[in-house]
C-alpha cells in the first residue's frame, strides 16, 4: 500500500523548496549562485581514511612489538644456557654425605651420571621412589640403578635447581606465558621458592627453568630421612610455614599453585620450608611416556589432588585455590603422621585415585588415620576440614594460618628460633658443662700438679712442665736435716714386709705434716731415713737454720706420741742430724726426674745424724753458730769432740729445745735442757771413756806409768789395775808440736803415788792413732774415746806405728785432719791435747817441743774417772762410723763405787780425781 501511495507521487506532484523542481544533473554555472563541485572532498576524504589505517597498523604493530619485547625485556627470567654451570647431586643427600658432580655436557641426559657406592639412605630412597612411583615424576632425576641425582647449576653465584621442561618448545610468544613468567619472577616471600628463570631453547628436552636450590632437600625427603629427628615444633614450623607461603600464592595474581605436594616444599639450609614449583611454565613438567614407571609417578602425583578437579575432564592448568587447601591437608597428613599419603589405605595408587574421583554416597574416601597417634586433635580437625569433599567447607589459607598459630599460643615462631632457643639452652647446658668438666680437669690438674709438687720443688716443676731443662743452681748456705730410725733393722726384721710399709708410710705422713708448717723442703726418703732442706730451692735468708732446727724439734715430739701400729708397746728412736753450710742443687735423671741436693754439706748433714744418738738431735758447730746468730732461742749443748767419719774431728753439739717450746719433748732432750740451766755442766756425769783396744790395753798396762787416777778397764771391768797402770816408760815418738801419751803421763804424772798429775794447759785435743801391738798395723783395733759433752778425751792411741806403714799414715793423716783444732779453744771450754802415741821403738826418744808444749789439761776435763775401755772389736772408725761406748754410765758409775770403795778401804780419803794442776 505503501508502495502504491509513492508511484502516484510524481516530482511536480511535490512541494519543493524554492518552487521548483531540482535538476536531475549538476549543471554548474560559475555565475549562478549554489552550484558547488565536491569531488575533491571526497576523494581527500578517502586518501586521509586510508592514511589514518595504515598509521593505525603501523602503531599497533609497533605497540605489540614493542609490548611484546617489554614484557621479554624487562622481565630478567631469561636465562642463557651457557650461564649456568651444570652439576648433579645427590637427591636425598641432604645431609653432610651431599656429592656433587659436575656435568660434561650442558644439556646432556641425567641418567648419565656417575655410578657410585649405593648407601643405604639412597637404597632406602629408591626403595620408597620405586613403591611409590615418583620416580621420574615430571622431574629429571636420573636412575642409574644405585644413584640418584637432582640437576642442580650454578647460576650468577648462586646454586639453582635445573628444573626440565619436558615439552619442547614454550610458546614464548603467548602473552599469557609471557606475563606468568614475569609474575613468578616476581614473587617474593620467605616460604615461597625463588624463581630464578627459564633457559629456552628449540632443541627437544633443552628448555629449563631454575628454582633457587635449598639444600636440605624437599619436604618429602625430610619426612622420610629418619636421622632427622622431628618434634611437635618442628612439624608445626613446617605446616605454618607452607600455611603462610600459600596465604601469599592465593594473594598474588598467580591466585594458585596446581601442584602442591610435599616433592614441591622444600627445605632451605635454615630449616625454612619455601614451596616451589608453581607457575604455568611448571605446568608443562608433564611426565614423560616412561612406561608403568611413568604412569605410577603420574598417579602419586594424583594423591595431592583434590577429588573435584580429579573430576575435571580438562583440568585447570594451574589448579584452583580450594583445590591446594586439600592438597595442603593432605601434606599435613604426611607432616603429623610422618608417613607417605594413604599408607594406612594399604591400596594400589590407582585404586585409591579412582576411590577419592568416585563420588558415592557415603564418607568421601580419605587417608586412614592410625587408631594410635600423638598427634593432636586439634591438627587433626584442621587436616580433615581442608580435605572435606566439598571445596566451600574447606577455609582458606588466612584461616588455616591462624588455626596453627593458635596450637602453639599464638607465638610467633619458627624452625630457626625454635632451634635458636634450643641452641641457646644448648649452650648454656654447654657452658655448664665445660664449667663442670674445666673444673673436673683443674681438679685433676690441681691433683697431678700436688703430687708433681711433691715428688719434685714447685719452682722446679714448672720448669719442667715448661720444656725447659733445669740448670743447677748453687746455694751459699742452706740447712740439712737427716733422720734415721735408730734399730729399725731390728725392728723390720720382726715385722712382715706390709707392717714395715705400713710404719714408714704412717710415720712419714705424720712427718710430712709436720714439714707442711715448717718452710723445708723434703728431699727424700730411703727407707728409714728423712732427709730435708731449708734454704733451698726457695731461699729464705738465714732462716733456713732456724726452719730446719723447729721442724727437728717439731719430729722428735711428734714422735715421742708416735705408735707403731703392730707393736704398739714399742717406741721409735729418731735420729737427727743437722748441718749448716753451701750445697749444690739440680734434678737428675729423665725418666724419673728427681730433685738431688750435692755438696760436703750434705754428707756433713748425714755425719751428724749417724754420729748422733737415739733421740737426740745432733749438729755441727756451723748450724749451732748459725743458730745463735739467728737468736730465735734455740737450746744447745756442746757435745765435744768427735770423730766424722772422713772429716776427722770435729765439735758438735745437741740440740735440746728451744724457750717457750711447748710441744712434748723426750727425756733425753729434758736432761740436756736441765744440763743448761745447772750451769752449763754435762749432763751426764763426767766420765771420760778412753777406748782402746786390746792391745793398746796391754801397751798401756805396761807401762811403767801408774796412771792412779784414771781407771783402766777392761771390758767388763776385769781389770783390777786400775790404779796401777803405768805407761812410763812407754817410748814414744813425737814430731815437733805432737805430745805423745808417754810425754803426758811421764812428765805431768810423777809417780805411782801421785793422785794429781800435772800438766801444761794445753790446747789440744788428745788423739792419738793406736795401731795394736803384734796387730800389724791393720789399723783395726784403732781405738776411739766417747766424748762427754764439754769436757772429753780422745784418745786413739798408736802403740807402733812403726811397725806398719798403713797405721802410721792413719796416725798422721787422723793428726793432720785434728791439726784445724789446734787453734785455741775458748777459754770457758775445755782445754785438749793432741797426742800422738807411738811406740817407736827405734826413736825411742822425747821431742822436747812435745813434752815442753801443749799438754792436756785435764783439770777442765771435769772427769771424776777417766775409764779405758777396750773395745777391741768395736770398729769405732769402721763404716758405721757410730762412737758408740758401751754404755759406760751404769757400769763405770758400779767401777767408781767400787774405786772409791777400794780407796776407802786403803784409807785415802780423797776421791779419786785427775787433778792436774
Ligand atoms: N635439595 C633440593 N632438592 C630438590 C629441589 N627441588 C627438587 N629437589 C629434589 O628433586 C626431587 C624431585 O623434584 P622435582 O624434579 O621437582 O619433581 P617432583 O617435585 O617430584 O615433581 P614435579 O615438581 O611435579 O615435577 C625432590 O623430591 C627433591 O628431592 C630443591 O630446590 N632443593
Ligand atoms: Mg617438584
Amino acid at each position: 500500500m505503501v508502495t502504491a501511495d509513492l508511484d502516484l507521487l510524481t516530482p511536480e506532484a511535490l512541494v519543493w523548496p524554492g518552487g521548483r523542481v531540482p535538476v536531475s544533473q549538476l549543471t554548474c554555472d560559475s555565475h549562478e549562485q549554489g552550484c558547488t563541485d565536491n569531488t575533491a572532498i571526497i576523494a581527500g576524504s578517502v586518501v586521509g581514511v586510508l592514511l589514518l589505517a595504515v598509521v593505525m597498523v603501523i602503531t599497533i604493530i609497533f605497540y605489540r612489538k614493542y609490548k611484546r619485547r617489554d614484557i621479554g625485556e624487562s622481565s630478567e627470567w631469561i636465562v642463557e644456557d651457557k650461564e649456568v654451570k651444570r652439576r648433579k647431586v645427590k637427591v636425598n643427600a641432604i645431609n653432610s654425605n651431599t656429592t656433587t658432580t659436575t656435568s660434561t655436557g650442558n644439556n646432556a641426559g641425567y641418567s648419565n651420571g656417575v655410578t657410585t657406592s649405593c648407601n643405604g639412605s639412597v637404597k632406602k630412597r629408591l626403595v620408597r621412589m620405586e613403591t611409590r612411583g615418583t620416580i621420574g615424576l615430571g622431574s629429571n632425576c636420573s636412575l642409574d640403578k644405585s644413584m640418584l641425582y637432582a640437576p642442580i647449576g650454578n647460576y650468577k653465584d648462586m646454586v639453582v635447581a635445573v628444573k626440565h621442561v619436558r615439552w619442547t618448545h614454550v610458546q614464548l610468544g603467548k602473552k599469557e606465558m609471557l606475563q606468568d613468567l614475569k609474575m613468578v619472577k616476581e614473587l617474593s616471600h620467605d616460604n615461597v621458592n625463588q624463581f630464578i628463570g627459564a633457559c629456552v631453547s628449540s632443541t627437544p628436552g633443552a628448555t629449563y627453568i631454575l628454582f633457587r636450590y635449598c639444600s636440605k632437600g624437599s619436604l618429602q625427603d625430610v619426612l622420610e630421612n629418619d636421622d632427622i629427628k622431628l618434634d611437635w615444633m618442628f612439624k608445626l614450623s613446617f605446616a605454618l610455614d607452607l600455611a603462610r607461603g600459600m596465604e601469599y600464592l592465593h594473594k598474588t595474581p598467580l591466585r594458585s599453585h596446581g601442584n602442591l605436594k610435599s616433592s614441591n616444599c622444600v627445605i632451605d639450609s635454615r630449616w625454612v620450608l619455601k614451596i616451589t614449583d608453581f607457575g604455568a611454565i611448571v605446568s608443562y613438567r608433564k611426565p614423560g611416556t616412561d612406561g608403568d614407571i611413568g604412569n605410577k609417578a603420574y598417579y602419586t602425583s594424583l594423591l595431592w589432588c583434590a577429588p573435584e578437579i580429579l573430576r575435571m575432564s580438562k583440568r585447570p592448568q594451574k589448579g584452583t585455590q580450594k583445590g591446594d587447601v586439600y592438597s595442603f591437608g593432605i601434606i599435613l597428613q604426611e607432616i603429623l603422621l610422618r608417613c607417605a599419603p594413604y599408607l594406612y589405605n594399604n591400596k594400589d595408587t590407582g585404586e585409591i585415585i579412582s576411590l577419592v574421583k568416585s563420588k558415592g554416597q557415603g564418607r568421601p574416601y580419605r587417608p586412614v588415620l592410625p587408631n594410635e597417634t600423638d598427634c593432636p586433635a586439634k591438627a587433626s580437625a584442621l587436616m580433615v576440614s581442608c580435605w572435606s569433599e566439598e571445596p566451600e567447607a574447606r577455609p582458606d589459607f588466612h584461616n588455616i594460618r591462624k588455626r596453627l598459630r593458635e596450637f602453639n599460643g599464638h607465638k610467633r615462631f619458627n624452625i630457626m628460633d625454635n632451634m635458636l632457643q634450643m641452641l641457646e639452652s644448648y649452650s648454656s647446658n654447654l657452658e655448664l658443662l665445660v664449667n663442670e668438666r674445666t673444673e673436673e680437669l683443674e681438679a685433676e690438674k690441681r691433683k697431678t700438679d700436688t703430687l708433681l709438687y711433691q715428688m719434685l720443688p714447685p719452682l722446679v716443676a714448672e720448669q719442667l712442665k715448661s720444656g725447659m731443662c733445669v740448670i743447677p743452681e748453687f746455694f751459699e748456705n742452706v740447712s740439712i736435716f737427716f733422720s734415721d730410725i735408730v734399730g729399725f733393722t731390728a725392728i723390720a726384721s720382726q715385722s712382715k714386709p706390709l707392717e714395715i710399709v705400713d710404719l714408714l708410710n704412717d710415720l712419714y705422713t705424720c712427718f710430712d705434716e709436720v714439714i707442711a708448717r715448717r718452710d723445708v723442703y723434703k728431699v727424700e726418703t730411703i727407707g728409714d731415713a728423712y732427709m730435708c732442706v731449708s734454704g733451698c730451692p726457695k731461699r729464705n735468708g738465714p732462716r733456713h737454720a732456724g726452719e730446719i732446727a723447729n721442724m727437728a724439734l717439731d719430729l722428735i715430739s711428734a714422735v715421742t706420741h708416735f705408735r707403731i701400729r703392730h707393736k704398739p708397746e714399742e717406741r721409735l728412736n729418731l735420729r737427727i742430724g743437722l748441718h749448716t753450710g753451701p750445697c749444690a742443687a739440680g734434678v737428675v735423671g729423665r725418666t724419673m726426674p728427681r730433685y738431688c741436693l750435692f755438696g760436703d754439706t750434705v754428707n756433713m748433714a748425714s755425719r751428724m745424724e749417724s754420729t748422733g744418738k737415739a733421740l737426740h738431735i745432733h749438729m755441727s758447730s756451723e748450724m749451732k753458730d748459725a743458730l745463735d746468730d739467728l737468736d730465735w732461742g734455740f737450746l744447745m749443748v756442746d757435745r765435744g769432740f768427735i770423730d766424722v767419719k772422713g772429716k776427722g774431728l770435729h765439735k758438735t753439739f745437741w740440740l735440746a729445745g728451744k724457750k717457750n717450746y711447748k710441744k712434748p719433748l723426750p727425756e733425753s732432750l729434758v736432761a740436756l735442757q736441765k744440763s743448761l740451766e745447772e750451769g752449763g755442766n754435762p749432763p751426764t756425769p763426767s766420765y771420760c771413756t778412753l777406748t782402746v783396744g786390746d792391745s793398746m790395753f796391754s801397751a798401756l798396762r805396761k807401762t811403767s806409768i801408774t796412771i792412779s787416777n784414771i781407771t783402766v778397764e777392761n771390758t767388763p771391768y776385769t781389770s783390777d789395775s786400775e790404779d796401777a797402770v803405768s805407761i812410763q816408760g812407754h817410748s814414744s815418738c813425737c814430731e815437733p808440736g805432737v805430745r805423745s801419751l808417754n810425754a803426758l803421763f811421764s812428765s805431768s804424772v810423777p809417780g805411782p803415788k801421785r793422785r794429781h798429775a800435772t800438766v801444761q794447759p794445753a790446747d789440744f785435743v788428745l788423739a792419738a792413732q793406736s795401731a795394736g801391738v803384734g796387730d800389724k798395723g791393720k789399723g783395726g783395733d784403732r781405738a776411739l774415746a766417747d766424748l762427754k759433752p764439754k769436757s772429753s778425751v780422745l784418745g786413739s792411741i798408736d802403740s807402733n806405728l812403726d811397725k806398719d806403714a798403713s797405721a802410721y799414715e792413719a796416725a798422721s793423716e787422723g793428726r793432720d785432719k785434728f791439726s784445724p783444732l789446734k787453734q785455741p779453744v775458748k777459754k770457758d771450754s775445755a782445754c785438749y791435747s793432741l797426742i800422738d802415741i807411738r811406740s817407736d821403738n827405734e826413736a825411742n826418744k822425747t821431742d822436747a817441743d812435745a813434752t815442753s808444749g801443749s799438754m792436756i789439761d785435764l783439770t777442765k776435763l771435769d772427769a771424776d774417772i777417766v775409764s779405758v775401755i777396750n773395745c777391741e772389736n768395736r770398729s769405732v772408725f769402721g763404716d758405721t762410723g757410730v762412737i758408740e761406748p758401751p754404755e759406760p754410765l751404769r757400769e763405770s758409775k758400779v767401777a767408781r763405787k767400787k774405786y772409791m770403795d777400794r780407796r776407802k778401804l786403803s784409807g785415802s780419803e780423797d776421791i779419786p780425781r785427775i787433778e792436774i794442776t
